[in-house]
Parts: C-alpha cells; structure tokens; sequence
C-alpha cells in the first residue's frame, strides 16, 4: 500500500523542518523522513558544537593572557577534555532535541524515522514503505569527503568534524589535512587546548578563496599560537607506525613528515546524494553530485526541490535556511525570489574571527569596474585596542561608479558580527554614502565602519 500526501520532505537539517511548518501551517498534509539525527549537521556535527568548542578554547587562550590584563591566576592551565566535549554534546542535544518536539508537535506532518529513496519521480521508498507526493522537496546535506587519492590513507585511523568529537583524550599532534574553514577552526582550538597541531595545505595559501592579505595574516595569527602551517603540500600520504600516524607532505621546504597522533580530514565535503535513488526520478546532478538547480531552486524534475548543501548553491547553515525562504515566499506568498539576488556573506569562526561579504578584492579586480578601497588595521581600531586584541583588518572595496559595495572583510576581533553593518547596506542595495550620517556607537568596532568608507580612494 502507498500512503499519499500533499508534500515529502527528505532531511531534518536546515531548511527542511522549517519548510514543513509553513506546508503544514499552510493546510498541506507532509510527510518529514530523517534517518539520522534532527538538526542535521549544524546542530548535531558542525557551527554548534564547534562554536562551542571554540568558546572552551578561548577562554583557555584569555586565561593564559591573563597576566596582560593584570589579572593573577595562581594554577597555570589545563584542559579537562571530556568535560569540555561534554559541554558541546549539551548543547547539541538540546537543540536536537528541540528540533525533534517542534515536528513531533507540528498539525498535519508525519514524521517518518528511516532512509528515503526514489522509485520514481513522485514516490519514496521508507523502510520498506512507499510514500507518495506531488511536491517533494529534498534537504539531505552532506558528508566529510574521504579523498581516494591519498595513498595509505586507508592504513590509519582518521577523523573527520563528526568523530573528532568524540574524542576523550587530548591528541598528542595533531594533523589537519586541509587549511580552510573547518581545519582552521579545529587547528586553532586543539592547539589552545594544548595539542601540537599541523595543518597541512595542497594549495600555496590557508583559505585560499580569500584574498592574500586575508590568508597571511590568518597564516601569522595561527602560527604565533604555535600552529605550524605547511602549504603546497601536493603529495600527501599516510602510514601507520608504532609512533603513530605519519603523514608525508614532501613539500617544497620543510621536513617531509610528520608524525601524528591524529589526523583530521578536512578537504570538503560531498552531498548525501548517492544513496538517494535520484535516477530512478531523473533528477540530474552535476559532476561533483550535487543536485541540479535553477535559480527558484527547481530540479529538472517537475514537482521536485532542492534546498540546502546538497544543491551547491552554498554550503552555510544561513543559506540553507534561505533556500527554505524562497521556496516558502515563492510556493505560499506569490513571490519571485532568486538564489542569484542572495548576497554571499560568511564567517570563519577562528579567534579572531573573519567575517565576509560579497566579492573579494581579486574578483573586484577581475571584474573591470572602476574601484574605491580602503583599509585600516585593527591596531587603529579603538575597541581592539582596549580589549588587547589588535591583530588583523577591516577592508572594504566599492564601485566608485554605482558607489555601490562590492565587498569587504573584517579580520580581528568582533568581525563576525560588525560585518552585518556592510551587509545590511548592500542587501538594502543603497550607496555607501548612506552610512555618512549614522552615528555608530562607542567604542565599538563597527563605528569605525564609516571611518573605512570615508576613506575609500580610486586604486
Ligand atoms: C564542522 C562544521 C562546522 C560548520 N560550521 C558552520 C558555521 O559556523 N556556520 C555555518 O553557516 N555553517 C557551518 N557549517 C555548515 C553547515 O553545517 C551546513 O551548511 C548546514 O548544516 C547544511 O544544512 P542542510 O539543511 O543543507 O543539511 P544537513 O544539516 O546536513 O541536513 C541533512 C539531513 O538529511 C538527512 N538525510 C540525508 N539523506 C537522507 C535520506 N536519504 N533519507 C532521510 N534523511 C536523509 C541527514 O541525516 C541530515 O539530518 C559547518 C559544517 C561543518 C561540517
Ligand atoms: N564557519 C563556517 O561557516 C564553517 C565552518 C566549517 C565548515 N563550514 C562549511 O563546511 C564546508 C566544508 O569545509 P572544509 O573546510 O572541509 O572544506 P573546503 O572545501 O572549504 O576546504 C577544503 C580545503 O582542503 C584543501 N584540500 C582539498 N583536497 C586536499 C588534499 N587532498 N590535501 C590537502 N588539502 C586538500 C583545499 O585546498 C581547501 O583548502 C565549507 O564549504 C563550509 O561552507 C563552514
């Protein structure tokens, strides 16, 4: 038998739950399937147990720079490990677990606990169940990708973001394969926690995305904790000896091993659509397989969405939660919203934080425009100077025609958040100028946000 409904939801990560409540609220009967864990991975393996991790880690940072305030700690530091991971599974578990009431409470939605699977374009296998609907929308995020090109790599015992968290020792050292978010947000708190770390990087840069001032100073910032850093390491392979886990970088300089504890895998990801069955409804997917999307984010199956990491139009939990957004305001509100007209803002939660938006300097550049920057350390940051923490930038690049933001990065300490006062202004599509006459708050670091564009120059 085949039960019916209005609408199936496939995961219980981002946008999925919210988009079943307004269905619902909307009158529709849904069905949710989860076959893991509610919250998906920001909740259960990625920002929060690893913002909380982090937090742990700063405060062991603060306490060891104690002294510079003129604060006396008698006992030096020291990391009770399961107490800290006991802290990030709390929160973790709360939030699973509020996710989990909200559905089970929700008018209208079934929720089915198991591994959904096309048999056709608008039917899902469940547990031996199928399932039918005219709508189906598809939110099943991704997974750490494990590299099939790394010789020996099947000899050692990895980790990836979700069992480092179920470490209860403290590594040794720490290896890191891959410099980019997740590596560096790891590298950094183990190595505060008190573990030798190496990150080791194929590219020439951390981060390479960003722009170099961007990667050298996070580069320096890393390695003035004791991070060390190899880069260019295009030969990367793993073997398993009595000392531990040695990793072969044989880079360009530096020694050509190095013996670790522990080695994190952190070279992206891969989306959670190979088990799904899409060919037998087919959904296309591109060469990385990803699902294939247009810009209201339909697949090339009518009567089929896809939301969130598993489409590649972003890999953050807030553009997953926008995906559900403009489906929502499109299906239910009459609207025409486009992933295109989402402006692209992000952080990379190491301490201190670089907060992001839109372009950065070399795609400005690229792009022809006639353009206006500005730059300005942290060192002339008042803020950052009375909370001693004066490392990094803030920068900003505009087009000196439409006088238009094109992009800026904030680097230092509060740049996650003061990054929103640029946002904000390009979302509302208004020229810089517009910033002339607010009257920030002091001392904070955002006041200094039309300081930067009042001295924006023609490069
Ligand atoms: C270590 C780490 C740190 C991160 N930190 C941040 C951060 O600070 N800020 C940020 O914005 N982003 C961060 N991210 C990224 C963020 O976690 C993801 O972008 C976000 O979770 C994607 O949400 P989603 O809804 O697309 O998928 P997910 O949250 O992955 O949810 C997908 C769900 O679908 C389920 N599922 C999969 N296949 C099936 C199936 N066939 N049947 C039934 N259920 C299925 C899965 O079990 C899962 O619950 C981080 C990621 C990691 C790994
Ligand atoms: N703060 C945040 O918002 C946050 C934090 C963590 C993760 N995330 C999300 O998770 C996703 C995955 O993060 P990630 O850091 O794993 O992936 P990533 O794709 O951002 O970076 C992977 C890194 O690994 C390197 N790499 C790839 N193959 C390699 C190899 N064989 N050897 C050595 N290095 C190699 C790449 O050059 C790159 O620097 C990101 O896209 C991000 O959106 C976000």
């Amino acid at each position: 038998m085949t039960r019916a409904f209005d609408a199936i939801v496939i995961g219980a990560g981002q946008a999925g739950p919210p988009l079943a409540g307004r269905l619902t609220a909307a009158g529709l009967t849904v069905a949710l399937v989860e076959r893991h864990f509610f919250g998906g991975t920001c909740v259960n393996t990625g920002c929060m147990p690893t913002k909380t991790l982090v937090a742990s880690a700063r405060v062991a940072h603060q306490a060891r720079r104690a002294a510079d305030y003129g604060v006396v700690l008698n006992d030096g530091v020291s990391i009770d490990l399961p107490r800290v991971m006991g802290r990030a599974h709390k929160v973790t578990e709360t939030s699973r677990g509020n996710v989990e009431a909200w559905l089970n409470g929700m008018e209208h939605l079934t929720v089915l606990r198991g591994h959904a699977r096309f048999e056709r374009s608008d039917t899902l296998l469940v547990n031996g169940e199928a399932i039918t609907a005219s709508r189906i929308f598809v939110n099943v995020g991704g997974r750490a990708r494990i590299p099939d090109d790394m010789p020996g790599i099947d000899d050692i015992n990895y980790l990836t973001n979700t069992s480092i968290l179920q470490l209860s020792e403290l590594p040794r050292h720490l290896a890191v394969i891959g410099g980019s978010y997740i590596g560096l947000e790891y590298a950094q708190m183990f190595r505060r926690f008190g573990s030798n770390v190496t990150v080791v990087e194929r590219q020439s840069r951390l981060i390479a995305r960003e722009d170099e001032d961007v990667s050298e100073t996070l580069r320096s910032i890393l390695e003035a904790e004791g991070v060390a850093v190899r880069t260019d390491a295009e030969c990367i392979a793993f073997a398993s000896r009595a000392e531990g886990s040695i990793v072969k970088v044989d880079c360009t300089s530096g020694d050509s091993e190095v013996v670790a504890s522990h080695v994190l895998l952190a070279v992206g990801r891969y989306p959670n659509t190979d088990d799904l069955g899409l060919e037998h409804a087919g959904v296309k997917t591109d060469q990385h397989g990803y699902i294939v999307v247009d810009d209201m984010l339909a697949t090339n199956v009518p009567g089929i969405w896809a939301m969130g990491d598993c489409n590649g139009r972003g890999a953050f939990t807030h553009t997953a939660y926008n995906d559900f957004e403009i489906i929502a305001a499109n299906l239910l509100d009459g609207e025409q919203r486009r992933v295109s007209s989402r402006i692209p803002g992000y952080a990379l939660f190491t301490d201190p934080p670089l907060g992001r938006v839109g372009a950065t300097d070399a795609q400005a550049r690229a792009s022809g425009k006639r353009l206006l920057m500005s730059k300005r350390p942290m060192t002339r940051v008042g803020r950052a100077v009375e909370r001693g923490e004066t490392q990094g930038f803030m920068k900003v690049v505009a087009d000196a025609d439409t006088r238009r933001i094109l992009g800026a990065a904030i680097l230092g300490v509060g740049g996650d958040e003061a990054i929103h006062g640029l946002l904000d202004l390009m979302s509302a599509d208004q020229p810089f100028d517009a910033m002339k006459w607010a009257v920030p708050i002091h001392p904070t670091v955002s006041e200094l946000l039309p300081t930067l564009i009042g001295d924006l120059k023609l490069i």
